[in-house]
């Protein structure tokens, strides 16, 4: 494994060789690197964090895939504050190098983890079922990635309808390390019948209600060993979140109609679209319940807050739904699928390629003609970039004390960074769609690292 580290200040450059020399055990091969730090997993090494510490996290953050483990060399250790900052910046972790504890190892343990979730993240098994790497995403991927992968931990996903949390919840599942892993079996609680539920959930004795002629099995059961998701559980009547209490704490349940307690092994995932927490406030969700089930909690973001990935996942679409050709989408049906706004998120740009592949005929791009004449913009243009959500962000960063040179310089680089990903760091295919020259690109850039 191969992993950068860059040292800044006078203080942190003289304990480069103690640095260097306590990381050579760790089994990693270290690229000492200067302000351009290389994509991938790195160690900034600093004395003080100050403005062009912060600065340095956030530039080499600009590559998404990067990881920075911010280590501090200060004998004072590190202000609460200070971690906060770096965190803000982009550091995916802080710590301080004390010749006391085997900080190279703490070091290499930290690494070593975050390549693991990043060779998942890389696997057929991630990248098939879940396309993208906005900056906002990727790290709920990581998060969901390693709580999956790492521990047996329940996990609640929280998001917008068709932000993908069902397609997470088999993620999952799929990642689960159990050696005799089973099945995933999902409830749809909005489905759940009240009478029924009982016998759905903990299965039944037979015998033990009107038209129970065989006993049967229920979803703690079926789950057993293997992933129990709860769809919708936001829906679930409160009546039977009192029942749910005991097999989500315990894993204990009883088949309706039988005295013995079962025991069964299962992850449970829980999704819902709905605020959970207010739901608890105005009474509508248990608030035993609902701690129960949080163990970890994540939140998809709406694709709203994902354009970088809209491109990616209609291509991606395109290649599931017309896997015989390499379909391609013309500059103008780019722009509208940029600009278009998705209130049903990822699901409701499936369905619009889906729309779009269905007229489309030839092999060539997929042109403004291809869409349908519903989904068309009404005006000439698919629409100002400059929109609401553009005035949000600046908004924003005003109340928070930004000025007019950092919000510019901010949208540039913002800019300069989203086409350098679009075009796989390509530096002239960039500068041509910046409008600008290479020179200038590379000087704009240069600007930055210094
Ligand atoms: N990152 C992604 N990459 C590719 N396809 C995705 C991604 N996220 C979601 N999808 C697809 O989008 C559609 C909607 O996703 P999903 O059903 O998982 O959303 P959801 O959040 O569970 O929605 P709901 O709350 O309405 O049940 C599915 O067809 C799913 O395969």
């Amino acid at each position: 494994m191969k992993a950068w580290i860059r040292f800044m200040g006078r203080d942190a450059a003289q304990l480069r060789p103690t640095v260097l020399e306590a990381l050579q055990g760790v089994g990693i091969e270290w690229v000492v690197c200067g302000a351009q730090a290389p994509a991938g997993l790195g160690v900034l090494v600093f004395n003080e964090v100050d403005t062009s510490t912060l600065d340095a996290v956030r530039d080499s953050r600009m590559n998404t895939m990067t990881r920075v483990l911010a280590v501090a060399t200060t004998s004072q250790g590190l202000a609460a504050g200070a971690c906060w900052r770096l965190l803000q910046a982009g550091a995916s972790d802080a710590l301080v190098w004390e010749g006391s504890r085997d900080a190279a190892a703490e070091i290499a343990a930290r690494l070593e983890r975050w390549h693991a979730v990043d060779r998942i993240i890389e696997s057929p098994a991630v990248q098939r079922r879940l396309v993208g790497r906005a900056p906002s995403w990727l790290p709920v991927l990581r998060q969901l990635v390693e709580v999956a992968a790492f521990t047996d931990a329940s996990v609640l996903l929280l998001g917008e309808s068709g932000t993908g949390k069902e397609e997470v919840a088999r993620l999952i599942h799929e990642l689960d390390r159990r050696p005799n892993r089973r099945d995933l079996v999902t409830l749809d609680c909005t489905t759940v019948v009240p009478e029924l539920s009982g016998s759905e959930f903990f299965g039944h004795e037979r015998g033990s209600f009107t038209g129970a002629a065989n006993a049967r099995d229920g979803a703690f059961a079926l789950a057993d060993g293997g992933t129990l998701f709860l769809d919708e559980v936001g829906d679930l009547p409160l009546a039977l979140q009192a029942q749910l209490l005991r097999v989500v704490q315990e894993r204990l349940y009883k088949r309706v109609g039988a005295n013995a307690w079962q025991q069964t092994d299962f992850r449970l995932v829980c999704a819902t679209n709905r605020e959970l927490s207010e739901q608890v406030t105005q009474g509508g969700f248990r608030r035993d319940f609902f701690h129960r089930i949080l163990s970890w909690m994540c939140r998809l973001p709406p694709l709203r807050e994902r354009p970088e990935d809209i491109l990616p996942l209609a291509q991606h679409f395109l290649r599931t739904l017309r896997p015989d050709m390499e379909l391609e989408l013309d500059p103008h049906v780019r722009e509208y699928l940029l600009m278009r706004e998705y209130p049903g998120n990822i699901r409701e740009l499936r369905q619009l390629i889906g729309r779009i592949c269905k007229r489309h005929v030839g092999s060539g791009p997929i042109t403004v003609g291809d869409i349908p004449p519903d989904d068309r913009p009404s005006s000439e243009g698919p629409g100002d970039w400059r929109d609401v959500s553009f005035a949000q962000a600046i908004q924003r960063a005003l109340s928070l004390g930004a000025g007019l040179k950092e919000i510019g310089r901010s949208a540039s680089d913002t800019a300069i960074r989203l086409v350098l990903a679009e075009e796989q760091g390509n530096l002239q295919r960039a500068a041509r769609r910046l409008g600008v020259t290479d020179r200038a690109l590379q000087l704009r850039r240069a600007q930055h690292d210094e």
